[in-house]
């Protein structure tokens, strides 16, 4: 599984950390930046992630901003891309289980390391349910369609 990574200025130090980890623990990371501490636009991360998904580069993507709000609005842009920004354990099991989100986004000011590498290993290791849950997503797509 190909994981692509992607942060602003305010997810820096998280998305490091959990790429430190997710290395470690033998994933194949594509981290697209940012990389370094200078301020940058989160709507290009948030874009370029998405787009590696949706052209096949990667299957999931983790990412963050400060807050995770705009990084994940900029992906969710991107047809196909659904990023569930998730504050917990709950929704990070929950954004795998039924809305088989293909993106985890996290506020990087707001996410302690220790409750994010939980979130990551539980949305990693969760199941997408199927059944109803993919009548749902049918839904949201066909609105991506109708725009
Ligand atoms: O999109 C955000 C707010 O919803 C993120 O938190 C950004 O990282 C933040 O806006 C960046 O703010 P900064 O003052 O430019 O560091």
């Amino acid at each position: 599984m190909r994981i692509v990574m992607a942060s602003d200025h305010g997810g820096l130090e998280l998305k490091d950390f959990i790429k430190s980890y997710l290395l470690g623990k033998g994933y194949d990371i594509l981290d697209i930046g940012t990389n370094s501490e200078e301020s940058v636009d989160y709507p290009d991360y948030g874009k370029n992630a998405g787009l590696k998904i949706m052209n096949g580069e990667a299957d999931l993507g983790i990412i963050m901003c400060g807050s995770g709000i705009g990084i994940s609005i900029a992906a969710n842009k991107v047809k196909g891309i659904r990023a569930a920004l998730c504050h917990d354990i709950y929704t990070a099991r929950m954004c795998k289980q039924h809305n088989n989100a293909n993106i985890l986004a996290m506020g990087g000011r707001i996410i302690g390391k220790g409750l994010a590498i939980e979130m990551v290993e539980t949305y990693l290791n969760t199941e997408f349910e199927g059944g109803r849950h993919q009548r749902r997503i049918d839904k949201i797509h066909k609105i991506e369609q109708e725009g």
